[in-house]
């Protein structure tokens, strides 16, 4: 190459690149640039108090969008208008988040507003999340918007602050690591079954530092919402954030959205963003690869993301683990996870099933789900709660919300519901519950709960078996 030609770049440089006031040096971070601020009632309380105590304006209010979703309640409002929260404290913090959004005049889709849905649903739904931006909220799963080629992280409440003040944030350049994935997804295996697999391989620390590109012909090949599942779970394997470089099925997914430009400005904006993938020769600071095509369904046996099995598996054996920190940790999992070492995972007793979370509730995930109740009867309490309003909407424009109740499964109000349990919606001390989530940490879904993650398919042929079941073999059901 001849010195005056550029280096090549990747994804994650030529975003970075494009947002950086002030470089870093030595001793002190980068100034980066913000472009949209998501904004949630969870994060956001201390945040929004910390200008009011210093009589600061928010620096711009028109590139901050708020919404609520973690302490919202999933049953619908009753007769009287009301809205009935888990507890006081779900209830005064979707207050507070009204009051701040009104009083600093941040665009809020609230309980019963048409676009209102987790945070990592409605940006992309609304077309708010576009390629070569940098994108921010007080979350870790921001990084869903990675799946447009954008540069997006999870921020703590006290740089929530400085964004609402500055449009600003101090940042360390992170490392690059290109995730590249080859062939196809068999049959019956999902996004989420990928992502597991990933992680799995990778374990929870194996991003750490690191800013992931997902790149490769099985990548190409998924639609928007199954690379918002993979990005998703960037940070479950300790990434910054998880890019994937846009391409045709990202502008066809943007086209006509309500905050996307529109007519000639759409046009030119694809024109900019096919400038954003990799360049041939980009360097990355480290690379791992995968095959889809080996992959099965996942699900999770353990209390971290990385403890994954494919659904035919079995349990592993501590006395198997490399060490006695491996052996040590593996024990703690399945004494709390209540789960004998070399047991199968096939026909493992669950007690509830959970279908949603900002990983896996949108549109083409409920019909997975659907495709696996049609026609069949649930044995056990089964939740399904849709991302967004307009995720809602949509389902029940199809008919899914029928096929859900049909099977005797419940279909709620959006909200990040069961995945975290702030809103009542909870499983009991001991129970099993199949889940879509993210995280399977001892209690998420409940004080003494056991967590399973798994695909919306594989968590609906739970719900149907009564146990741990294979989605690819459902006549077996
Ligand atoms: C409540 C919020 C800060 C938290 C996060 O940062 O991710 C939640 O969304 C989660 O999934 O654990
Ligand atoms: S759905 Fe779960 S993971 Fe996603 S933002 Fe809500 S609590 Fe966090």
């Amino acid at each position: 190459m001849s010195p005056t030609q550029p280096q090549p770049r990747t994804l994650f440089e030529k975003v970075w690149d494009a947002h950086v006031v002030k470089p870093e040096t030595g001793d002190t971070p980068a100034v980066l640039y913000v472009d949209l601020h998501l904004v949630h009632e969870v994060t956001t309380p201390q945040a929004f108090s910390l200008l009011a105590a210093r009589g600061l304006p928010l620096r711009r209010p028109d590139r901050t969008l708020g919404t609520m979703d973690h302490s919202t309640p999933t049953t619908p409002r009753g007769a009287d208008g009301r809205w009935v929260y888990g507890d006081a404290q779900a209830e005064a913090q979707v207050q507070r988040l009204v009051e701040n959004c009104r009083a600093f005049g941040v665009e809020l889709h609230g309980l019963g507003d048409p676009a209102q849905g987790i945070v990592h649903v409605i940006g992309p739904e609304l077309g708010a999340t576009q390629p070569g931006m940098t994108v921010v909220c007080g979350d870790s799963h921001t990084a869903t918007h990675g799946a447009f080629g954008a540069l997006a992280f999870g921020i703590g409440t006290s740089e929530v602050g400085h964004v609402l003040a500055t449009q600003c944030l101090l940042q360390r350049r992170p490392k690059t690591l290109r995730v590249h994935v080859e062939g196809r997804l068999a049959p019956g295996v999902s996004a989420k079954d990928l992502i597991l697999a990933v992680i799995a391989k990778l374990g929870v620390g194996g991003g750490t530092g690191h800013v992931a590109e997902y790149a490769g012909p099985a990548i190409r090949a998924l639609g928007m919402d199954e690379r918002m599942t993979l990005s998703n779970m960037s940070i479950e394997m300790g990434a910054r954030a998880g890019m994937i470089a846009p391409d045709d099925t990202t502008f066809q997914y943007l086209a006509g959205r309500p905050k996307a430009p529109q007519g000639a400005a759409f046009d030119a904006a694809v024109a900019r963003w096919r400038g954003l993938p990799t360049d041939a020769g980009a360097r990355f600071d480290r690379e791992v690869s995968i095959d889809a095509a080996a992959l099965e369904p996942m699900i999770t046996w353990g209390t971290n993301p990385a403890q994954a099995a494919p659904v035919t598996g079995a349990v592993p054996d501590p006395a198997q683990a490399p060490d006695a920190a491996a052996r040590a940790s593996l024990e703690g999992a399945l004494r709390y996870m209540g789960l004998r070492p070399g047991q199968a995972l096939l026909g493992q007793k669950v007690d509830v099933v959970f279908i949603g979370s900002c990983t896996n509730s949108r549109l083409p995930d409920l019909r997975e789900a659907a495709r696996v109740m049609r026609g069949r009867k649930v044995k056990l309490r089964t939740l399904v709660v849709p991302g967004s309003a307009a995720v809602k909407r949509q389902a029940e424009a199809e008919g899914l919300d029928r096929v859900f109740r049909d099977a005797g499964a419940e279909w709620r109000e959006p909200g990040c519901s069961m995945c975290i349990a702030m809103n009542g919606d909870r499983i009991e001390r001991g129970q099993y519950c199949v889940s879509t989530s993210n995280r399977n940490f001892e209690g998420r879904q409940g004080a003494g709960g056991r967590t399973l993650l798994a695909s919306p398919a594989t968590a609906a042929a739970a719900a149907v078996a009564g146990a741990v079941a294979d989605p690819r073999r459902l006549e077996v059901l």
